[in-house]
């Protein structure tokens, strides 16, 4: 296992020379990244459709050379070697197994190409084999069995070398059945924490993402906009996009102005948890927060911010209200116990779950009087 240092890594399609003109970002299909994965964590890279995680994760494994930047695999520089010298392992969406070889067959094979001494193989291959629970399979030949048995070899594949450099995952439960993922993402974690091993997962399934990966790298339009763990993520985007990608439904976003405590959205007042006494007031400043620390109540409750009840949606364990605060949509929690008794209802947000946006980053507040913000670690 290695530690992967990104350094100034970044690339377009279109053959720019190295050290090419990194101003024109739009050419740049992964925008500059200075990052180093530690040895032994569990990586995912999420993001929508077309946002480059397939091309950084290639780069990592030598399928494409980057146009700028240094990879580096501890100390050795990588960055032009082919993959097959960079010692990977990979697992794709599609399981990639022998048909004709028997499961046990197919995961020693990886291990049998190195001329690994047999016994160890055997070890090796119950090992992985118990981890994935491929053991009461090990003996019947691969054709007949199930997609998702087959994708589970194709995993067993990719995590039987102990001596790789890092397991490198690209979209690997695409084909497993919905049924099945929840089992089998727990279980990747799992095999992450008994192996100790360096992996990278690319999605753009954030549970996926989130239930794999200590930190999870949200990247969008070639951008990494933030690494974090899943709670990071959560509490504290770094980045509107982060806010709205992340969550479900994703964070509210208001144009604000801010004075010290005070965001200002039109007429209406929000009280802050911190002070924010440099924040630019440009059309640029946003308030956010989650749907999730937000609450609609009744106008009867007296206190909160009036909105207009556009419509309830009942999703079983929780109810959502989509409201109107002026020409702002936004989206809250209905408590269970809440009963609407008209069109205007009230929102009250915790203070503390507030987050302030310049230009689409977050920036932090002041604590007042020396105390840890709420929401935020002390
Ligand atoms: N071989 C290529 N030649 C030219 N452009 C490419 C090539 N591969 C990818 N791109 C472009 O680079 C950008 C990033 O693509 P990439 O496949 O890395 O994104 P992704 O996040 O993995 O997307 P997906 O989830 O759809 O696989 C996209 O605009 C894509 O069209």
């Amino acid at each position: 296992m290695a530690t992967i240092t990104l350094d100034g890594i970044a690339h377009a399609y279109d053959g720019s020379p190295h050290g090419a003109d990194l101003q024109d970002m739009r050419r740049y299909a992964l925008k500059p990244i200075n990052h180093v994965w530690q040895n032994g964590r569990a990586y995912a890279l999420l993001g929508p459709s077309g946002c480059g995680k397939t091309t950084l994760l290639n780069i990592i494994s030598g399928l494409v050379i980057p146009s700028d930047g240094r990879l580096l695999f501890d100390e050795q520089d990588v960055t032009r070697l082919p993959t097959e010298r960079r010692n990977i392992a990979q697992v794709f969406q599609f399981p990639v197994i022998y048909d004709t070889m028997t499961v046990a067959e197919n995961l020693a094979f990886p291990l049998r190409n190195r001329g690994v001494e047999k016994q160890a193989i055997a070890r090796r291959v119950d090992e992985i084999a118990g981890l994935l629970d491929l053991r009461p399979v090990l003996n019947r030949r691969a054709r007949g069995l199930t997609a998702d048995a087959k994708q589970k070899i194709s995993l067993g594949r990719g995590l039987v070398r102990a001596d790789v450099s890092a397991v490198l995952f690209d979209e690997p439960l695409t084909v497993i059945d919905p049924a099945l993922k929840w089992e089998l993402r727990s279980k990747l974690k799992a095999v992450h924490q008994a192996l100790d091993m360096l992996m990278i997962y690319v999605t753009h399934d954030q549970v996926e993402a989130m239930t794999f990966a200590d930190q999870v790298v949200v990247m969008n339009d070639g951008r990494v906009l933030q690494i974090g763990t899943p709670a990071d993520l959560f509490e504290r985007p770094a980045h509107s996009f982060v806010g709205y990608f992340i969550g479900s439904p994703g964070m509210n976003f208001l144009p604000a102005t801010i004075a010290g405590r005070t965001a200002h959205v039109g007429d209406v007042r929000f009280d802050l948890s911190a002070s924010y006494p440099q924040t630019p007031n440009s059309a640029a400043v946003q308030l956010g927060f989650r749907p999730d620390y937000a609450t609609v109540l009744d106008r009867s409750a007296g206190t909160g911010i009036p909105v207009t009840l556009r419509r309830i949606e009942d999703l079983g364990r929780r109810r959502l209200a989509r409201v109107a605060l002026g020409a702002y949509e936004l989206v809250a929690t209905l408590p269970p116990e809440v009963e609407l008794s008209g069109d205007t209802a009230l929102l009250q947000v915790a203070p503390g779950h507030l987050h302030v946006y310049v230009d689409d980053h977050r920036i932090e507040g002041q604590s007042v009087e020396g105390q840890p913000l709420e929401g935020q670690p002390a």
